[in-house]
């Protein structure tokens, strides 16, 4: 049977999620309708036309009520309450992927489920009453009994399979992430007030600007076993889209710089990649991976009382690498019986 989607908020995730579900051509998940505050006209041209990922390779159009992709049509509702949005009675929407930035909670999500709809995997972190999963580390929690799923953060994404792995490894003790991170649309144009928080009211592409990171914190939800020994922090670049990790940490175990990466290289898949190229954020876009370890950066330093600190990093691109895990994660959500 093929699962019915909705995507509520057709902003960068939730194109990017169209673009990705529409390439895979799975018989599983199919997208029937879209929901965003614009009209669908709005929606084509920023469906069709993209600054970072390039133009859609087919044919956009738009009616009143629809955009219209390689002959195909998508109903798009304006539907800012989503307890209300008709899709389920429409369209037969299974489920739906909630990527406004809005339904970021259960509480909020529930009502995707009001609306009729059995499923939820929400674009964001959803708190920790919610179940937060991340391919390649613990999809495998997921049960029939999830009704509303986080796919976490960006960074989650990328931090999770590398910490997963390290801590499997070597044990991690305790460690600290930052993150270069793109700017994103929450952050000002120019500086302004739009935010309680002043470092995001300064112009996204003029500055680096730190900013919290809730990556270190929800790891804790996707690695138990790393509940509260991760800090860490992101800064926001001058640059629209991707991003790099780097965690630094204490290990149980004494390790060399080729240990660490031969330890995380057998571990290498669709979802936690490893690149020996030497690359830089604007080679990360458009990549597949949620996480693109990089070996040439991990470094081992020992201190007299012979306890180490291990760094390494990894790549992502934090709106499609993301995006990519979230619909891995969707495809086996789809799976789950009612
Ligand atoms: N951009 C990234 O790199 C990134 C990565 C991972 C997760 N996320 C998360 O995904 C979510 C969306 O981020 P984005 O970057 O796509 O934002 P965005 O601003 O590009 O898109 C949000 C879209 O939702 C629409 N919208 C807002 N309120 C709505 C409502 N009530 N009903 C229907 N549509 C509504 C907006 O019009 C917009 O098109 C956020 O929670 C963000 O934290 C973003």
């Amino acid at each position: 049977m093929t699962v019915k989607i909705g995507i509520n908020g057709f902003g960068r995730i939730g194109r990017l999620a169209f673009r990705r579900i529409k390439a895979l051509n799975s018989s599983d998940i199919e997208v029937v309708a879209i929901n965003d505050l614009t009209t669908p006209s709005m929606l084509a041209y920023l469906l069709k036309y993209d600054t970072t990922h390039g133009r859609y390779p087919g044919k956009v159009t738009s009616t009143d009520d629809a955009i219209v992709v390689d002959g195909k049509k998508y109903p798009v509702y304006a539907q800012p309450d989503a307890s209300k949005i008709p899709w389920v009675k429409n369209n037969g929407v299974d489920f739906v992927l909630e990527c406004t930035g809005f339904y970021t909670s259960k509480a909020k999500a529930q009502a995707h489920l009001d609306a009729g709809v059995k499923r939820v995997l929400v674009s964001a972190p959803a708190g920790s009453d919610v179940k937060t999963v991340v391919p390649d580390v613990n999809l495998d929690t997921l049960d029939s009994g999830d009704k509303i799923v986080s796919a976490g953060s960006c960074t989650t994404s990328c931090l999770a399979p590398m910490a997963y792995w390290a801590d499997k490894e070597f044990g991690i003790k305790v460690g600290s992430m930052v993150t270069a991170h793109s700017y994103t649309a929450t952050q000002a144009t120019l500086d302004g007030p739009i935010s309680k928080k002043v470092q995001n009211n300064r112009a996204a592409a003029a500055n680096t600007i730190p900013h919290t990171s809730g990556a270190a914190k929800a790891i804790g939800l996707v690695v138990p076993s790393l509940n509260g020994k991760l800090t860490g922090y992101a800064l926001r670049v001058a640059t629209p889209d991707g991003s790099v990790t780097q965690l630094d940490f204490v290990p149980k175990k004494h390790v060399t710089d080729e240990d660490v990466n031969k330890g995380l290289e057998k571990h290498a898949n669709e979802a936690f990649g490893y690149t020996e190229d030497q690359i830089v954020s604007s080679d990360i876009l458009d990549d597949t991976h949620g996480s693109l370890f990089e070996p040439a950066f991990t470094k081992v330093i020992s201190g007299d009382d012979g306890e180490q600190i291990v760094r390494i990093i990894a790549w992502y691109d934090n709106e499609f690498g993301f995006t990519c895990n979230m619909v891995r994660t969707l495809l086996h959500f789809a799976k789950l019986a009612d």
